[in-house]
């Protein structure tokens, strides 16, 4: 429906200062946009603008920056210059009646004089011009600039997208550094800096890039409520594409984009979607022009649901998927942000895989070693280095809020209440936290069977430049970049996030009979394997000892950037906490030792006093397992950790009460001597602890058979101790 313009746009002719009312500009968004108020520092933003002041804007992707030029512009005779990669939302624009243009040097000359025809008059119908930064750099625009603002209807220059300015952004752009000359050139103008993802060095970069004056700086919370986070593992999975089909199809008619390192995996992926029935395509730069509108037509008016790895945005984008870890956590929130722009519940689903992990760090080595080769800054490739990359390991392998990592990498400290059950690691941590304990297994694995292939496979794609849009963000916009519906599509958030092969719903007696029976297996192979001569499989090898020091490592340095004070030498530090759990459990096999190196990331990562680490390396003695579970409410545990614990504290109760007698012990440890206060105590056999815990169940009622209980051993309980 087109509206006629309200009186007010005519109000700046002779004032262009005056000010407008709150109550005015409530009026003009109501009118224009039917949203009823102005959201977070939307007014204030507008308000300074309106003002003539400069203004830096950090608001989450789908936070309405928009708006904070597209009001301005209403409110004033005159033009606001909008300076963006993307022109979504222009088709929008038009069909509420406002009169926007795009204009680039890629245009018809007959669209372009038209619109150079507009602005020559007295009085522009335009009062939102969109250009790419290119056509800023040329003399021929520029001096269009300069005579419509000598006419004094230059109300503002909005930088969208502004983070591209900076090479520390995940998303730089060369063609953006050319905007440094915009102050200079038109002095007076407002200038309003607009983005996303700003950690506090691109946020400087982009305000001292930009030359701002005294700028109001707005900072809204990275916090995008309705969107649940999720990471799935893949070497947890038999088939990550069938998993991500099912997702699919279990969120019904929905509209999804997946994001794909690699274009052929993008193709791949589509193909086998379509196969199983999911209205799908590919989307990436390695098709034709005609392809990709033709898909992007497709998708725009719905004919398609999904589309794989793309650029493109609609505001009901209900599920974002990540098929492959993305470079940093920067290019995680942006993507992720597509989701759910309407504010509706929408979801961000990332797969993670080691494999995946390790073709990141191998890409991200040769971006880094080829930029060390260039002197040329404009190479194309952001500062942003592995460094970054792991805090998007850490957000898949760490234990703890999903959404607090997120928000913390963009230096908001925030409590994990905020969070509301509203990733997997809040609404299901033991679940999460048992994935994870799988996964460093799966590490240790895949660590064994070496990487080879996975980096051999990455050069050729990383010489032919074969990745997608997700990786390769210098396209400059298609014209075909369009937002389009604000369909309201009722979306319920899928449920059930149990899939793992190692997940199967059983009940919790059913499971100690799995763990009893399993150990079972392992000693009875044990025993086998020492009769053959076979080399013992649960052994400890020293490329898993390797990995669990580099876990170590990055938990160190991620507390480091976390804490910031940490006065360790890390090298030093990873190997004493690995020798540390290596001393404990390298008698006892793989899973104690995985689980013990598992708590100890998992204290570095949540504890809150760089002290404290300080501390406990200084004294290289105490486990962080034992000051977390003392001092702290516990972590998320594992099963497994649950149950170890808790035969701790059995043995503990038992070689109290019972000296040990009833326990075949291999140790050296002696229950009652004082020494056994510090040590660590035995730990038994899982059979041993269930059996004990059994056997005091059927003691309880029977009281006065206690005392008789406690001189007869108890068969259960007659096992040998796992620590040898
Ligand atoms: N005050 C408001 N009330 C309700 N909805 C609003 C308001 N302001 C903007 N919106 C809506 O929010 C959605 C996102 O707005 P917009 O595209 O401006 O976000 P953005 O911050 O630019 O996001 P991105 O970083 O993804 O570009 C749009 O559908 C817009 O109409
Ligand atoms: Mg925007």
């Amino acid at each position: 429906m087109k509206k006629s313009p309200l009186p007010l746009q005519n109000l700046g002719a002779k004032d262009k200062r005056r000010k407008c009312g709150r109550e005015a500009l409530v009026k003009l968004l109501r009118w224009n946009f039917g949203h009823p108020d102005f959201r977070g520092n939307q007014l204030e933003a507008i308000e300074a603008i309106l003002s003539g002041r400069d203004c830096f804007c950090l608001m989450p992707t789908g936070g309405g920056k928009s708006m904070c030029y597209q009001i301005p512009a209403l409110a004033k005779t005159g033009i606001v210059l909008v300076i963006s990669p993307l022109i979504g939302g222009l088709m929008a624009l038009k069909e509420k009646g406002i009169a926007a243009e795009f204009l680039s040097s890629t245009q018809t000359s007959q669209l372009r004089n038209k619109i150079h025809e507009d602005l020559d008059r007295g009085q522009p119908s335009i009062c939102l011009l969109y250009v790419t930064p290119e056509l800023i750099a040329t003399s021929g625009f520029m001096s269009k600039l300069k005579k419509i603002h000598g006419r004094g209807l230059l109300n503002l220059i909005a930088v969208d997208e502004a983070h591209c300015i900076s090479s520390w952004g995940h998303d730089f752009r060369p063609s953006y550094r050319k905007l440094s000359s915009l102050r200079n050139q038109l002095q007076d103008v407002p200038i309003l800096a607009l983005t996303a993802t700003a950690v506090p060095k691109v946020q400087k970069d982009v305000i001292d890039s930009l030359n701002l004056q005294n700028p109001l700086v707005l900072k809204s919370s990275f916090n995008r409520p309705n969107i649940y986070y999720e990471v799935r593992y893949k070497d947890l999975m038999d088939d990550a594409y069938a998993d991500l089909c099912d997702v699919l199809k279990s969120a019904g008619d929905v509209c999804a984009i997946v994001y794909c390192l690699e274009r052929t995996t993008c193709d791949d992926l589509s193909t086998h979607l379509s196969k199983n029935g999911i209205s799908c395509a590919a989307y990436h730069a390695g098709l034709n022009n005609k392809l990709r509108s033709s898909v992007l037509d497709d998708w725009i008016c719905s004919k398609i649901q999904v589309v794989v790895a793309t650029g493109i945005d609609r505001k009901d984008v209900r599920i974002v998927c990540h098929f492959n870890i993305p470079k940093s956590m920067e290019a995680f929130y942006q993507e992720s942000g597509r989701a759910g722009r309407d504010q509706l519940p929408s979801r961000s689903l990332l797969y993670y895989g080691v494999d995946d992990r390790k073709r990141m760090e191998f890409i991200l080595s040769i971006a880094e070693s080829k930029k060390l080769q260039s002197s040329d800054s404009e190479h194309g490739l952001s500062k942003k280095s592995t460094s970054d990359f792991n805090l998007m390991v850490e957000y898949c392998e760490g234990f703890g809020c999903r959404r607090k990592k997120i928000l913390e990498s963009f230096g908001e400290e925030v409590s994990a209440s905020l969070c509301k059950k509203s990733c997997d690691a809040c609404k299901h941590p033991s679940l999460v936290a048992k994935y994870l304990e799988e996964l460093t297994t799966a590490i240790a694995v895949r660590q064994r069977n070496g990487f080879s292939k996975i980096l051999s496979s990455s050069t050729d794609a990383f010489e032919n430049e074969n990745f997608s849009e997700f990786w390769n963000r210098n396209d400059e916009a298609s014209g075909s970049e369009e937002d389009i519906s604000d369909s309201e599509d009722g979306f319920e958030v899928a449920k059930g996030i149990s899939r793992s092969k190692f997940s199967k719903k059983t009940g919790i007696n059913e499971k100690i009979e799995l763990l009893q029976r399993a150990e079972e297996n392992y000693y009875r192979n044990k025993a086998h394997d020492k009769q053959a001569n076979r080399p013992d499989k649960n052994a400890i090898s020293g490329a898993l000892r390797e990995s669990s020091k580099q876990r170590l490592l990055d938990a160190l340095k991620h507390a480091h950037q976390r804490l910031g004070d940490l006065k360790v030498d890390f090298e030093a530090s990873s190997t004493i906490l690995e020798n540390e759990c290596f001393k404990k459990y390298g008698k006892s096999g793989k899973s104690f030792y995985y689980s013990q190196v598992a708590s100890k990331v998992r204290w570095l990562s949540t504890t809150s006093s760089a002290a404290e680490i300080t501390n406990q390396i200084g004294t290289g003695i105490k486990s962080p397992l034992e000051n977390i579970t003392r001092k702290e409410e516990p972590s998320p545990q594992t099963v497994s950790t649950i149950l170890h614990d808790e035969r701790k504290n059995e043995v503990n109760k038992v070689i109290g009460e019972q000296h040990c007698g009833d326990i075949e012990s291999k140790t050296s440890v002696k229950a009652s001597t004082p020494q056994m206060q510090t040590k660590l105590p035995a730990i038994p056999s899982f059979s041993q602890f269930v059996n004990s815990r059994k056997s005091k169940e059927m003691q309880q009622p029977k009281a006065s058979e206690e005392k008789e209980h406690h001189h007869s051993p108890n068969k259960h309980t007659k096992k040998r101790m796992r620590l040898q």
